[in-house]
């Protein structure tokens, strides 16, 4: 996470806009069929090695070497041997076609360097490399094949490739004497189609799981590509990102002008939008925002910055991402993994749960620490302080704190990403109603009744001054149940909707031991003279105690109380995303 505030806002992603290769796909090409003016070749071989078959007519064998000859010279990823084996350095789908090269045994590229180089543009979707009077070219084959004088035929063949989910790409040369001044456009044109490559990446595992629980949880996923549509959809349908009946390709060039018909167009579950240009990225995450929703955008690519700032969560490729990417990204992804997207949402939904726990617990203290001022007050004296100010900083800072550590540090509740994301203030009517009208008020009455029983005891009467020890026993007592009221607040703070005893009792250790270190400190503040002496109490009663070990089962019983009654309450447990497939707007 390079911004922690974000954190919490991951929580309420509801849509996610991924990208494909190195996401949902694993980012290691292999080229599997070439098809050439001369035929088809099949290519067979292990990951990147160099050494692999080429299977098809000898006519079209040849062109696949003269094809991946040229290929080779308009890249610059090549195959490398490491100790592990044969290796991508840089890009890897050009790697693959170095891969391709050696297996073809298209000779090795000589080493004249380049005169001119026009690079890779996501919204030319083709490059060129200029050698002597040799212009190499290769690309999308839609942004190559109208700029070759003979792509009779290959158009068909990459619609083909393209369906069988394989990333595909055109090749082509040009003799041409190029003027020091054109530019790209006037060089790459007039261009002689060498062939098609298409080039397999498989998915990632663990995607079509990450794909379900974000279904469970009510956040859509739609996958933006520069890739051509039949890729894309077919990849969507591998990973299981593809829904039959709502999911639907759209090209970038077809998307509406207008932002409320594209925020429309685009809030379903399953979208693809291919041949996407960055500026296309930054008008989907607005358009969505627009729409109320909560937008997570993946992005490698150095034009891709504007479209990851202007998103909720900006997600960048740790590993395969542009540091422009990365220095714009909220979020940066180690392994470029679309299931460490899902993770983080996760987690954001477990700090943000976490934060509120916390927030209620403290919240509860404040009451109980406040109604025996209030009582004292609003009875003009006539009912003693129950406990001072040192007492109330005592529980503050020594008794508090460890458990709300410990609630700070709640693990993910298996139930976290089950519905639609919390898009709640952290501080919200839940939040006050339950800390400030149930469990304090209940934390404050044990603690007044135990304050009174001692002091009746101890045989003091409305109005009275009470005796010194009367006072520092009932205090004791009243310290005491506001302790073990707490203690059970902090149990109850573990869950927002379900009973103490559903939780399991270890489920968070780190509590436990926080709340055992709380009764050794609550016995030392007690029993210790001198810290005793300076809070002004001391160990209380039988009775008092009695009364105040209520404290833990009326806290329990009464957030049990209240657990049930929310529960019952109409539009609870809403489907996260609805039949119709459109993506669950952020729960109110
Ligand atoms: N290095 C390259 N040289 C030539 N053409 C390329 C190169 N990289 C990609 N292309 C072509 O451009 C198309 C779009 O690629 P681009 O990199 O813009 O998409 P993308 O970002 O890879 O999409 P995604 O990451 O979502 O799969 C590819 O389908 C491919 O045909």
């Amino acid at each position: 996470m390079r911004r922690l505030e974000s954190v919490e806002t991951l929580g309420s992603t509801t849509v996610i806009c991924t990208d494909k290769t190195g996401t949902l796909t694993q980012n290691r090409m292999a080229v599997l069929e070439v098809w050439t003016p001369a035929g088809r070749v099949q290519v067979s071989g292990v990951g990147y090695e160099p050494t692999g078959q080429l299977t098809g007519p000898p006519g079209a064998r040849e062109a696949t070497a003269e094809l991946a000859r040229a290929a080779v010279r308009c890249s610059t990823g090549r195959i490398q041997e490491a100790p592990d084996g044969w290796t991508a350095s840089g890009d890897p789908m050009e790697a693959a076609l170095d891969a391709l090269a050696r297996r073809s045994g298209a000779p090795a590229p000589d080493d004249v360097p380049a005169t001119r180089r026009f690079p890779f543009d996501p919204r030319r979707r083709r490059m060129s490399v200029l050698v002597g009077h040799e212009l190499y070219v290769k690309g999308a084959p839609d942004s190559v094949l109208p700029r070759c004088t003979d792509p009779s035929g290959a158009a068909a063949e990459a619609t083909r490739l393209a369906s069988a989910g394989l990333r595909v790409l055109a090749v082509a040369v040009r003799t041409v004497d190029l003027p020091a001044r054109a530019g790209a456009d006037e060089a790459e044109r007039e261009l002689h189609l060498l062939g098609l490559v298409g080039l397999e990446d498989p998915p990632r595992e663990g995607v079509d799981a990450a794909l379900v629980e974000c279904r469970r949880a009510g956040i859509a996923v739609a996958m933006v590509t520069g890739d051509a549509g039949a890729t894309a959809t077919a990849i969507a349908r591998q990973v299981g990102l593809w829904q039959e009946g709502s999911s639907r390709v759209v090209t970038g060039a077809d998307l509406p002008a207008d932002a409320t018909a594209l925020g429309a167009l685009l809030d379903h579950d399953g979208i693809v939008v291919c041949r996407v240009a960055p500026e296309d990225k930054l008008r989907i995450a607005r358009a969505l925002q627009a729409r109320g929703h909560v937008v997570a955008m993946t992005g490698d690519g150095v034009n891709d910055g504007p479209a990851l700032r202007a998103a909720d969560i900006g997600v960048a490729m740790g590993r395969s991402g542009t540091d422009v990417a990365r220095q714009a990204a909220d979020l940066v992804l180690l392994d470029d993994h679309f299931a460490t997207v899902v993770a983080a949402v996760r987690q954001g939904r477990t700090t943000f749960a976490n934060i509120r726990r916390f927030l209620t617990y403290h919240l509860t203290d404040n009451v109980a620490e406040l109604a025996p001022f209030l009582v004292f007050s609003v009875t003009g004296g006539a009912v003693p302080l129950a406990i001072g100010v040192l007492q109330v900083l005592g529980l503050d800072i020594a008794t508090d704190l460890l458990p709300a550590l410990a609630l700070g540090a709640e693990p993910s509740s298996p139930r976290v990403l089950e519905g639609p994301p919390p898009r709640r203030r952290l501080v919200d009517r839940h939040v006050l109603t339950r800390a400030l009208a149930v469990l304090g008020p209940v934390e404050a009455t044990v603690a007044m009744t135990a304050f009174l029983t001692v002091l009746v005891s101890a045989g003091w009467s409305y109005g009275e001054t009470a005796s010194g020890t009367a006072l520092a026993t009932a205090s004791g007592a009243a310290f005491t149940a506001i302790v073990l009221g707490q203690f059970g607040t902090a149990f109850a703070c573990r869950s927002s909707s379900r009973p103490v005893w559903r939780l399991g009792w270890r489920g968070n250790p780190l509590l436990v031991g926080a709340l055992g270190v709380e009764v050794l400190v609550l016995a030392a503040v007690l029993t210790v003279p001198p810290v005793a002496d300076l809070l002004g109490h001391r160990p209380p009663s039988l009775a008092g105690l009695a009364v105040a070990g209520c404290a833990v089962p009326a806290v329990l019983a009464v957030d049990a109380i209240g657990k049930a009654v929310r529960a019952r309450r109409p539009g609870r447990g809403v489907d996260a995303v609805d039949r119709t497939g459109r993506a669950a707007p952020p729960r109110g």
